[in-house]
């Protein structure tokens, strides 16, 4: 076979890429329209993988996309009507032709159709079947979309496939549950396994690559490819194999994949892939192994919790009278530092209100690097929007509801933080305390509490865990979780170590409100009480 005739490039899951997307500027209104708006909520962003609505924009153009197809392939298949109606006439008029060539050459209406045939029909096929003309639709099509979008690129997919990792090593998923629909979505194709395999390679994620491979593998050979792709494909994804086995010390099972090629292949050029295998021994890569810190996260993430507590909930509704009428809702989560939820705290009118105004103003979440100074990162991967509390009466109330709680001053708290979390999106563990860090605003004193609202239920996964103390909360929607960074002294306290689980299935949308811990001593009637038992330099940096 020849195995220049089909370079991966060609092959469908790029097919798209090279045609160069674009959509005729009318039909792209025409169908856009309908199509956003009937989403709830689309934000405008250049990047996808980071929130479930901008995953939904994209979704909006894949129906675009399927759309120009279905009428190129409708076209596609008039034209093969056409093409096969004009055989069938010609084949018609040559079985008449050879039962007496001579006598049907004779006639001169047979004659003069053959002539009409070879002048005019066959020299027009190409613009009687018009192939041409819905090609050029559809690419003229396709090269609209792109001057209209930002469409994902390979970027995107890595951070999208980096994700799936994620969650297989948090929540403990199989490559054969995932590659298979076993509970989560639907049956991934041989070639959606081998783009996730050769991310993992290229991440040195070589165990995950390794089970991605042998997926792609036996997929590949159950599917309705051609023999030719299968030969193809078969042998790259075995080559592959062979390799990461060999530098993982595997020689045996390299080898034995090597083989696997040559009963197939008995030419093909791996036999002297074999030989250099043998002749040099590749340096052995330590395999990927999930750290003790890794590992106390993911439990927590899934709902294991590492400290046995008995407390109880309770209502609270002295510190304010206005709590008189609607008492607070608590559920104790840890007493030192004093974690704590306030259930149904928000209503769903509220929170679509939120979603209004989050509308089109998400951007990817970043990190501070250096004071002051942000940059994006596989730590926190998700979207967000700040919203201050003169902007929208739902922020106002919540500050108010804040005041109610803590007693702070709200003048000293900064704006609220709207964040959403895409596939398998997560703020791995973090302080909220800043220090020396610096805040760009011209608030005063660091982070004194944070208060987490939660504006959605998340169908599973999402938990915001404490490592430190060995709690979690289960995100529920209109509930809210609060806690101080810092100690009674103002030092930051350490224990406070948190972070937001991966999501697993649904969306996950949190509101942030950091109160600062200038001017807020009203609320603290015994002033600053020095509960440090921890060494300034033994804080993080
Ligand atoms: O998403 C979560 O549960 C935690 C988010 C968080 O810690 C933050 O935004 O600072
Ligand atoms: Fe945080």
């Amino acid at each position: 076979m020849a195995y220049s005739s089909i370079s991966s490039s060609s092959y469908p899951v790029r097919i798209i890429c090279s045609f160069g997307f674009g959509l005729v500027g009318l039909l792209l209104v025409l169908l856009l329209a309908p199509t956003l708006h009937h989403q709830p909520r689309t934000f405008v962003s250049a990047e996808f993988y980071s929130s479930v609505d901008s995953l939904r924009q994209l979704d909006g153009i894949e129906t675009l996309l399927l759309h120009s197809f279905r009428k190129y392939s409708k076209g596609l298949q008039d034209e093969i009507s056409t093409l096969r109606r004009f055989m069938e006439r010609i084949k018609f008029q040559h079985k008449k032709a050879q039962e007496d060539v001579e006598d049907y050459l004779g006639n001169p209406i047979n004659a003069f159709t053959l002539i009409e045939r070879m002048v005019s029909e066959w020299s027009d096929v190409g613009d009687l079947l018009k192939f041409e003309d819905s090609y050029k639709e559809l690419t003229d099509s396709l090269t609209q979309l792109e001057e209209n979008f930002t469409l994902p690129d390979e970027k995107e997919l890595k951070g999208a496939v980096l994700g799936l990792a994620r969650l297989q090593d948090t929540y403990g998923i199989t490559t054969d549950a995932m590659a298979n629909g076993k509970g989560y979505g639907l049956p991934l194709s041989w070639r959606e396994c081998y783009e996730l395999a050769t991310v993992f390679r290229d991440e040195s994620r070589t165990d995950l690559a390794l089970e991605w491979l042998e997926q792609a593998y036996d997929k590949l050979q159950a599917s309705k490819e051609t023999k030719d792709v299968k030969t193809y494909f078969g042998v790259q994804i075995k080559e592959t194999l062979a390799l990461i086995n060999q530098v993982m010390g595997n020689v045996e099972k390299a080898a034995q994949h090597l083989d696997d090629i040559l009963v197939d292949e008995p030419l093909h050029p791996t036999k002297l892939t074999k030989k250099i295998l043998s002749r040099y021994s590749l340096e052995t890569f330590e395999p990927y192994q999930q750290s003790e810190t890794d590992r106390l996260h993911a439990q927590l993430c899934r709902g294991e919790t590492t400290k046995k507590q008995n407390l109880s909930c309770y209502l609270e509704s002295s510190s304010h009278p206005f709590l008189t009428l609607a008492p607070l809702q608590i559920e104790p989560l840890n007493l030192d530092p004093f974690i704590r939820l306030y259930h149904n705290v928000l209503n769903d009118r509220q929170i679509a209100e939120l979603f209004n105004y989050a509308e089109g103003k998400m951007f990817r979440s970043r990190v501070l690097k250096t004071p002051g100074e942000g940059e994006v990162s596989e730590i926190r991967v998700c979207q967000q929007t700040w919203l201050s509390r003169f902007e929208n009466p739902v922020a106002g109330m919540m500050y108010r509801l804040l005041h109610l709680i803590t007693g702070f001053n709200i003048t000293n708290v900064e704006s609220m933080q709207l964040a959403n979390y895409g596939i398998g999106g997560l703020y791995a563990p973090h302080h909220d305390f800043v220090r020396n860090y610096g805040l760009s605003s011209n608030l005063v004193g660091d982070r004194i509490t944070t208060s987490m609202f939660y504006l959605t239920d998340v169908t599973e996964g999402g938990y915001t865990i404490f490592p430190e103390v060995g709690v979690f909360a289960k995100p529920t929607k209109g509930s809210m979780v609060m806690w101080p960074n810092l100690h009674k002294s103002l030092a930051p306290d350490v224990r406070t170590l948190h972070g937001g689980c991966p999501v697993l299935k649904g969306s996950k949308y949190i509101a942030n409100i950091w109160s600062r811990s200038g001017f807020q001593d009203v609320a603290m009637p015994c002033g600053l009480v020095d509960d440090t038992f921890q060494r300034i330099d033994d804080l993080p940096e």
